[in-house]
């Protein structure tokens, strides 16, 4: 029987923050994270949720090794992340976008950030232009690359965020939050772009959010709460179980709320989600008509 080792292992991961308090150099120790636990299959898409504070950037910190953990292990296809040096090769394996995108980037427009990124990896000009070229075909963002980020929407900057991201075509993407300060419509923009990465690249995604509606594109979610990891389910079930969701102070989804007030009313119990809501009001509508 062939065993196949997880994309993404994370074993008994601990991390203490150290403050220092005053001009003397005293410091207090607070425990952020503790015995975190979990593993990612190649190809999944998962979210992380958990309420305010609960430690999630931290922990997407500690997995592209912005952070070093203060015990603990994280494996990256059988590879612990310590034997990866030097460090910056990590980049080859795991990348991640930040929330603010604009703190990203260093140069002036996509074409020249990207070349003042690879040229830290040594690549030839005519390599990074040949890389620009082939994400921008398959990400279809020819019309940005070359215009200035401050031109651009929040959107827009997080597509091109996303693009440099894959650069060194790294198995695993991290997402803190990328639709945090987005409108609707550059929201959307960038759902699309993570389906696509999914379906067509098979990218594994871990997405950081606090936007539940946002899980719908996710197979499975890890929850974590007051610094480890309570729970890894599928989110179906994360989304129709209301129990789960209230005792780790998720929101509750309206469409949780409809299949308890329908289990309530007609005795039947109801897995509503987002996906299949339109096609239970429409059945509905249909028994009333
Ligand atoms: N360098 C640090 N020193 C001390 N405490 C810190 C440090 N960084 C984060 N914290 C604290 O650790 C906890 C977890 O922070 P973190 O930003 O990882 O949580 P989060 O789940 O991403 O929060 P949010 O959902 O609000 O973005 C918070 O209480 C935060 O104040």
């Amino acid at each position: 029987m062939i065993v196949e080792t997880a994309l993404l292992q994370v074993q008994h991961l601990q991390y203490v923050a150290e403050q220092l308090v005053n001009l003397e150099l005293e410091t207090t120790k607070h425990e952020i994270l503790h015995d975190v636990n979990f593993s990612i299959q190649a190809q999944d898409f998962v979210g992380l949720v958990g309420p305010n504070g609960s430690g999630k950037t931290t922990l997407s910190k500690l997995l592209t090794r912005i952070l070093e953990p203060t015990a603990g292990k994280i494996l990256i296809n059988g590879t612990d992340y310590q034997a990866v040096t030097p460090q910056w090769q990590l980049h080859q394996y795991v990348s991640m976008v930040f929330q603010n995108v604009d703190a990203q980037f260093i140069g002036p427009n996509f074409v020249e950030d990207m070349a003042l990124y690879l040229g830290n990896f040594n690549w030839s000009p005519a390599k990074i232009q040949t890389r620009i070229q082939e994400i921008s075909d398959q990400l279809g963002l020819e019309e940005l690359i070359e215009r200035p980020f401050n031109s651009l929407s929040g959107g827009q900057k997080q597509l091109l965020a996303i693009a440099e991201a894959l650069a060194l075509q790294p198995q695993l993407l991290i997402l803190d939050e990328p639709t945090a300060q987005l409108d609707p419509e550059n929201t959307q923009l960038v759902l699309n772009l993570l389906q696509k990465l999914q379906t067509q690249y098979q990218i594994t995604i871990i997405l950081v959010t606090h936007k539940l509606a946002e899980l719908a594109l996710t197979n499975r979610v890890l929850i974590l709460n007051h610094g480890t990891i309570t729970q890894t389910c599928a989110t179906d079930k994360l989304l129709t179980d209301m129990n789960l969701l209230q005792q780790n102070q998720l929101p509750v989804p309206d469409t949780v709320t409809i299949a308890q007030h329908f289990q309530k009313l007609t005795g039947k119990q109801l897995m509503l989600t987002n996906s299949n809501l339109e096609t239970f009001i429409q059945t509905f509508k249909e028994q009333l008509c």
